[in-house]
């Protein structure tokens, strides 16, 4: 009991049949299924089903999934009045952490195993509620609520943007929804996994897991990726900016490097061929061609640091052109992630229950004599 990881790296505190991931190699399945074979062929309806419920649904399974969905996007008024209280440039993660705080105080369930399942999606369909409305707030128009349709990507963009949303963006609303569902046990599922092993209510998980996922050395790091492009400007200034901010100020280049991938993210790829396809603005092909010339330098400089794209390198130029500001890119991960948290804090609470306490290794003076303050020097 004398050895400290630091970071905890390399430290397994479940086991799981939800992700597996081969760093090395750039391999992503969940439940046994390659993520690009996901990506392509599904539904996100199909992961809950699949991160829930152990498999891909039939048709049947799948209805009821939507049925849930659809009947659970209800969220109470009181959440909108307070988010709406909130100034106008509130932090949008933070007027999520706040959502869900309430939703604890409305929703506060005990644990049962016939119903935790189900009460997850009921979280899954509130979550799209929440963000949506945090876009609308944020934007000055008045919140509402969802609208069901044929698929949670679907309803989501509309209740955002009231519009029709395009079946492509649709089609990269969904991918977006099924990369970032899972990752094994990150910060942020981690923090989820110590407040769901003291039997905290699945809410009060999401406050811990979304708390972990607002840093910039996790979730944050879209948005961080997307302002160097932002800073960088032009493609033209790329070798300038790269050479200035990572080669002689040493600063770290966001949307790379990973403690699990030590090559390319493969959901960094599929995030990239969706920014190739759904870039059409002027402004948006600029970003592209600024993030496609960053990755080259980057490669060029870590590779043999083995630091490579990341998830988040690519994912701000889509949600860019799905119209979302900035702003947003957190909670949209977060919008996607829920689910990650859920299945795993329910498998972790059904089959593995147990407090989490670590210890720390105490390196201070072992024994000291007391000396009263007046004393002291
Ligand atoms: C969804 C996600 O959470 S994906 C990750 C999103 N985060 C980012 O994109 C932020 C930028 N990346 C990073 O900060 C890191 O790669 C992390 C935190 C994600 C993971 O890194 P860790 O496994 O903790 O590695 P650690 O921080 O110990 O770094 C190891 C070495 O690589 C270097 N390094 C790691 N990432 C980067 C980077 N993006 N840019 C420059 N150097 C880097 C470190 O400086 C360190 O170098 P040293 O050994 O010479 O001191
Ligand atoms: O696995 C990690 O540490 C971070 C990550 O990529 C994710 O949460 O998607």
């Amino acid at each position: 009991m004398s050895e400290v990881s630091k970071g905890l790296e390399n430290v397994f505190i479940k086991t799981t049949s939800l992700t597996y991931i081969d760093g090395e190699a750039g391999i992503l399945r969940y439940g046994g299924y390659d993520i690009n074979d996901l990506v392509e062929n599904c539904e996100y309806e199909e992961i809950i089903h699949l991160m829930l419920f152990g498999d891909l649904p039939s048709a049947s399974q799948l209805q009821k999934i939507k049925e849930k969905t659809n009947e659970s996007y209800n969220v109470p008024y009181q959440v909108f009045e307070v988010l709406e209280k909130l100034p106008h440039d509130a932090d949008a993660v933070g007027m999520l952490e706040t959502a869900f705080s309430m939703l604890s105080s409305f929703y506060n369930y005990p644990w049962k195993k016939d119903e935790n399942k189900w009460r997850a999606i009921e979280i899954i369909a509130k979550t799209s509620t929440l963000v949506s409305n945090i876009y609308r707030i944020k934007e000055g128009m008045k919140p509402r609520l969802p609208e069901p349709s044929d698929s949670y990507a679907r309803t989501f963009l509309e209740t955002a943007f009231s519009r029709r949303p395009s079946d492509e963006e649709v089609k990269a609303m969904n991918a977006t929804l099924i990369i970032y569902a899972d990752h094994e046990v990150p910060a942020s599922t981690t923090a989820a996994l110590v407040t769901a092993s003291t039997l905290s209510d699945m809410y009060s998980c999401m406050v811990s897991a979304l708390a972990a996922l607002k840093g910039p050395l996790h979730g944050g790091a879209a948005e961080a990726t997307f302002e160097q492009l932002k800073e960088i400007g032009d493609q033209s200034k790329v070798e300038e900016w790269f050479d200035k901010k990572i080669i002689k100020e040493k600063n770290r280049l966001m949307g790379f490097g990973h403690r699990v991938y030590k090559t390319y993210d493969p959901r960094a790829k599929i995030f990239k061929k969706y920014a190739e396809e759904i870039a059409k603005t002027p402004e948006a092909k600029k970003y592209l061609r600024i993030a496609t010339k960053l990755e080259e330098l980057g490669i060029k400089h870590f590779a043999e640091k083995r630091i490579y794209p990341n998830v988040d390198f690519y994912s701000g130029i889509v949600f860019y052109s799905l119209g979302f500001p900035e702003y947003m890119y957190t909670t949209l991960f977060a919008l996607s992630r829920v689910l990650g948290w859920l299945a795993h804090i329910i498998e972790y609470v059904e089959e593995q229950h147990r407090l989490i306490r670590p210890r720390a290794l105490y390196v201070g003076p072992i024994k000291r004599d007391f000396v009263p303050l007046k004393y002291r020097e």
